[in-house]
């Protein structure tokens, strides 16, 4: 290992701690979360995606190919959506293949140690199997075409949008990591992936002294999500110990890293806890990509760092690691989630007491 290659482990605190103080024109520059621009050359743009993965954990995807009017029949279609009575939607309650609504207040929470969501929402994957017993597979529960006419297929349209971006976005990550472009083909060729479309309730705000949130301080359990949201402002990320807004930016997604290639990182490149502080009705449609549902989750030989210590145990598949957390948040089984979730790793980071005192 060279120097440059050693270095990594404290760089995205170097880099972030320069930026906070840094002074421009006599006003401290805010942090802000990295534009990766997708049409630029391959090298130039994983470039700046290996600083935005080391720093943030989060960036900005501009000139993703995906056109602004299938973002805006998307959030049309989820509308009419949530717009049925609870009744009908209650019919497509979500069940252990986390296909499906979820009510708002049901324990959607991803984070035990806050309160319930304040969110309704509806998730499809990318496949379905036989086997409804088995965490995350089954079929998907899409509501009748007469009920929300074309929901299903805008909604499956949007999905081989965002699976193209996706694909797209984890070439660069390889070149990102010096690996062939190519390398993670593989590990996704059979991705547990989904849509999730969802409701902040009008009229349901958040209060972070409270701990009433959106969605609760949490990391995505998957490795890669593509996020679409209204104009309303509310995502909030956790860099050192404070809160920065990712807020909306016109013709661009939001990607995110999950637990997965933290893990594969070895914490090189981050899943970084985020939360949505909502103060009014928000919709936003997130694209989850975890890996093959056998996709071993050990840590990458070119990310093994000669003094730095290894997060090896235990060494999970992406399958048992997604039922591990989903377990730790229906459950609320703390210890779980002590042993092994990032979010209880990065728990100590966060500002505000009342998070934990639950
Ligand atoms: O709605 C958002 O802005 C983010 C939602 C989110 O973080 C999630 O569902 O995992
Ligand atoms: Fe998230």
């Amino acid at each position: 290992m060279d120097a440059a290659n050693l270095s990594w482990a404290s760089a995205p605190l170097n880099r972030i701690q320069a930026a906070q103080g840094r002074k421009d024109n006599e006003e401290t520059t805010q942090l802000q979360v990295p534009v990766v621009d997708l049409a630029e050359p391959d090298e130039v743009a994983a470039r700046k995606m290996r600083a935005a993965c080391e720093d943030y954990g989060f960036f900005y995807v501009a000139n993703h190919g995906v056109s602004q009017q299938l973002v805006n029949e998307q959030f049309q279609a989820s509308k009419q959506f949530f717009t049925q009575p609870l009744e009908a939607k209650l019919k497509l309650k979500a069940n252990r293949g986390n296909r499906g609504y979820f009510p708002f207040g049901t324990g959607s929470a991803k984070n035990p140690f806050t309160q319930e969501d304040r969110k309704e929402a509806f998730n499809a994957y990318g496949f379905e199997t036989e086997d409804e017993d088995e965490p995350f597979h089954g079929h998907n529960k899409w509501p009748a075409e007469s009920a929300v006419p074309g929901f299903r297929a805008t909604m499956e349209r949007y999905y081989g949008a965002m699976h193209s971006v996706a694909q797209r976005v984890l070439r660069l990550l390889a070149l990102a990591l010096d690996l062939p472009a190519g390398f993670f083909e593989e590990r996704f060729s059979r991705p547990v992936a989904n849509i999730r479309a969802v409701h902040y309730i009008a009229g349901q705000p958040s209060n972070a002294e409270q701990g009433i949130f959106g969605v609760g301080p949490h990391t995505d359990w998957g490795a890669l999500t593509i996020l679409a949201t209204d104009n309303e402002r509310g995502l909030q990320i956790c860099v050192g110990s404070t809160w920065i807004d990712v807020d909306p930016r016109p013709g661009m997604f939001v990607v995110n890293l999950g637990d997965m290639v933290d893990r594969w990182t070895n914490g090189r490149f981050r899943s970084t806890l985020h939360r949505v502080v909502n103060t009014s009705e928000r919709f936003s449609t997130p694209f989850f990509m975890a890996a093959n549902w056998d996709a071993e989750l050990a840590v990458l030989p070119s990310c093994q760092v000669a003094g730095q210590p290894v997060q090896t145990s235990p060494a999970v598949t992406c399958g048992a690691w997604l039922t591990m957390r989903r377990t730790a948040e229906y459950d609320k089984r703390r210890r779980m989630v002590e042993e092994e979730s990032a979010v209880t790793q990065q728990l100590p980071a966060l500002a505000s007491p009342h998070i934990r005192a639950q």
